[in-house]
């Protein structure tokens, strides 16, 4: 290519990047004008929302479907997301809690969900997140609920126990861990490693066949695993991207997770209802008399409807010995009429049923 052609053609990216820098300003003033007349159309006492999770999945989908290339689907959602986020944050700057410390896969989920132009906090424990949310300190928190080689977080559905929650969100995240050291760091003469239980147990197998003898310590997050690592010359740390970059930590092995496909799901907690898109989830928690049949009662009436259950969990229901309670995510919105009568249904069988909450399916 000559100097002439790479000329030209950047002039041609500088004339584009001007009407894309107008366009952005346009409609982030659309966002203004959006936030005045939601403003103005309150009753009295009435609090605005600014954060509407149905028409943010819309706005993605629809990009999606338009997308021509060559940017890929993935990439170009990704672009509009952090629009959207910076256009929020013009009518209201959102206020989330994670499960911190900074650097952990859930900060990475909060980003992939909400956008960066948002106030993040990092807190010490998944209760916390939740708290947090109950107080009104933020508007939506997110946390871990389950890994696709290790099952459920069960602090994370413990807590929907004890709180009243509503759930406005989901997001997936591939989970690559790597083996992290410090620069000063001696690679050979490696005692103890560590990382979240979730992350050692994800890793088993490359740590049998690498480092069999060395002891796996396990501790709050993979962030505060990078974080000890960093001062110590005889440890490493099982951690993700983040965390790394976070603490200027070095790969000595990369995507070292058992399964390839590790991936972790991740809840948006706060308490909007969310209206139904047409492409949502519904997560419910029931619990059944302790008797024969009772799990079977329970899920006849999704099977009979063609309802879709994506999973099922079984926690101790801290009432009593020896009783539980499911945890049931199923495709659909508890307002669409079928899923209606079917809670209907079920309740009739059921000592309790609470609808934890109606969402879009992850776009992103
Ligand atoms: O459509 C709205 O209600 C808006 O507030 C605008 C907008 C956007 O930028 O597209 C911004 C924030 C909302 O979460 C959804 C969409």
């Amino acid at each position: 290519m000559s100097e002439q052609e790479l000329k030209a053609l950047r002039v041609r990216i500088d004339s584009l990047d001007e009407k894309i820098l107008e366009l952005i300003s346009d409609r982030a003033r659309c966002a203004e004008e959006v936030a005045r007349v939601k403003t103005a159309s309150l009753a009295e006492g009435e609090k605005p929302v600014f954060y509407r999770p149905e028409r943010e999945a819309a706005v993605l989908k629809r990009v999606m479907e338009r997308n021509k290339g060559p940017l890929g689907n993935e990439e170009m959602a990704r672009l509009f997301r952090e629009i959207m986020s910076s256009c929020l944050a013009l009518e209201e700057p959102l206020k989330i809690a994670y499960l911190g410390p900074e650097g952990t896969f859930t900060q990475a989920a909060a980003m992939k969900h909400f956008g960066h132009a948002v106030i993040s906090r990092p807190m010490a424990a998944i209760d916390e997140v939740f708290r947090e949310v109950a107080a009104g300190a933020v508007n939506f928190g997110v946390v871990p609920v389950e890994n696709s080689t290790e099952g459920a977080v069960s602090h994370t559905l413990d807590s929907f126990l004890e709180h009243d929650m509503v759930i406005c969100g989901e997001v997936e995240l591939r989970i690559h861990h790597h083996l992290l050291v410090g620069e000063n760091t001696k690679t050979d003469s490696i005692t103890r490693i560590y990382s979240h239980a979730q992350s050692l147990a994800q890793c088993r197998k490359w740590l049998d066949a690498h480092y069999p003898n060395v002891e796996r310590v396990a501790v709050s997050s993979n962030a505060e695993a990078a974080k000890r690592v960093k001062g110590e010359w005889n440890s490493a740390a099982i951690a993700g991207d983040m965390a790394a970059n976070l603490y200027g930590l070095t790969r000595l092995a990369e995507k070292i997770e058992d399964r390839p496909d590790n991936s972790t799901r991740f809840l948006m907690i706060g308490n909007q209802e969310v209206p139904p898109t047409g492409d949502d989830k519904t997560s419910i928690i029931v619990s059944m008399s302790n008797k024969p049949g009772a799990l079977h009662e329970l899920l006849v009436p999704f099977h009979e409807n063609g309802i879709d259950l994506t999973r099922i969990e079984t926690r101790p229901s801290r009432s009593g010995k020896w009783t539980y309670v499911f945890f049931i995510d199923f495709v659909g919105h508890h307002r669409d009429p079928l899923i209606k009568a079917v809670l209907e249904q079920i309740s009739q069988e059921a000592v309790a049923l609470k609808v934890l909450g109606s969402y879009p399916k992850a776009v992103l």
